[in-house]
């Protein structure tokens, strides 16, 4: 079984403008409410692609109450600790640009915390946990490693998608996979990256710090597949951007569900790429039939 873990979910509150006048009325031209937060996007995604998962998480209030209703009419099964704080509502302004502004995520109490923590506790050998997005402040910057320590003591295989100091932090323990865009990678070592020459270099940096896989997306510039062997480099497919936000997490789930179905690493780096590209051409997340359509699309090289 596949777990998705969203610490700090959020409705993503997606707005169009025609023209963004600051201080000034501004009247919407287009508003969408969607369940949001990277692991739940990747549960929505690896439900399109046939992939069973459970999303499990923080979710409060009448917000939490929103996206847990959503993922089950979706029939995606949910286990999420319910906390007394409100999920966050993340903005999302589209006026010509994409300009994003992130709450900082519920209070959760210590029981809360530890609720979450005994829910995996009861992970199996062949289960892959896939922990992803920022962790709510309250919550303390060394909480995915708590997790990660329960993963390693049940067998269970983890991804990581997070920035910075947690996601070096969690190097060590041998992750299947990690993504960072290439501004990421460029930050988690403070260097400016000019050529896809030092992107490989530094994406080696982290499979020899422990990664077992490394995606290094680069959003219509396509992306860089680092394995111990070989680099591969995809193309995306043509299409109009809609909404690129999910885009990252959709690449996740389209890897983590093809390697989890089928076994095959580079036609789950496809299945990433014709994802995380489908959802970029949807206003919400890809639909299988979108992802479908744009797999042939997806030409891999070896560099
Ligand atoms: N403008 C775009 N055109 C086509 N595909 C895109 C675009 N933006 C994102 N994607 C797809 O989504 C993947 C992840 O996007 P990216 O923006 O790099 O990740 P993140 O959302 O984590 O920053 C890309 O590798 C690509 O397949
Ligand atoms: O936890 P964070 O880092 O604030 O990110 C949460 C946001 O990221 C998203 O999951 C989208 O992520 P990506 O665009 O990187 O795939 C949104 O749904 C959500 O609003």
């Amino acid at each position: 079984m596949i777990y998705t873990v969203t610490l700090n979910p959020s409705i993503d509150y997606i707005v169009e403008v025609d023209d963004l006048k600051l201080g000034d009325l501004n009247r919407m031209k287009r508003d969408l409410k969607l369940p949001g937060g990277k692991g739940i996007n990747v549960s929505r995604i690896l439900n399109q692609l046939g992939a069973d998962s459970t999303a499990i998480g923080f979710l409060g209030g009448f917000t939490g109450r929103f996206i847990d209703d959503t993922l089950r009419e979706e029939s995606i099964k949910t286990d999420f600790v319910m906390i007394e704080d409100d999920t966050r509502i993340n903005i999302k302004l589209k006026h010509g640009d994409e300009t994003e502004i992130n709450g900082l995520g519920p209070a959760i109490r210590e029981q809360e915390a530890d609720a979450l923590v005994q829910k995996l506790a009861g992970l199996q050998k062949n289960d892959i946990v896939v922990l992803s997005g920022s962790i709510p402040p309250s919550l303390g910057g060394d909480f995915y490693e708590r997790l990660i320590r329960v993963c390693q003591d049940t067998g269970a295989e983890f991804v990581i998608d997070t920035t910075g100091e947690a996601l070096m932090k969690a190097l060590v323990h041998k992750p299947l996979l990690i993504k960072p865009n290439h501004h990421e990678l460029a930050e988690l070592f403070g260097v400016t990256i000019h050529s896809e020459e030092e992107i490989v270099t530094y994406g080696r940096k982290l499979l020899e710090a422990g990664a077992k896989n490394v995606l290094i997306s680069m959003a219509g510039e396509g992306a860089l597949f680092i394995t111990a062997d070989e680099v591969y480099h995809a193309n995306v497919p043509a299409g109009t951007v809609k909404n690129s936000v999910g885009a990252g997490d959709s690449m996740i789930a389209g890897f983590v569900g093809t390697l989890a179905l089928h076994g095959d690493p580079i036609e789950a780096f496809r299945a990433g790429v014709a994802s995380g590209s489908a959802t970029a051409f949807s206003d919400d997340l890809a639909t299988r039939e979108k992802i479908e359509q744009l797999r042939p699309q997806v030409t891999i090289s070896k560099r």
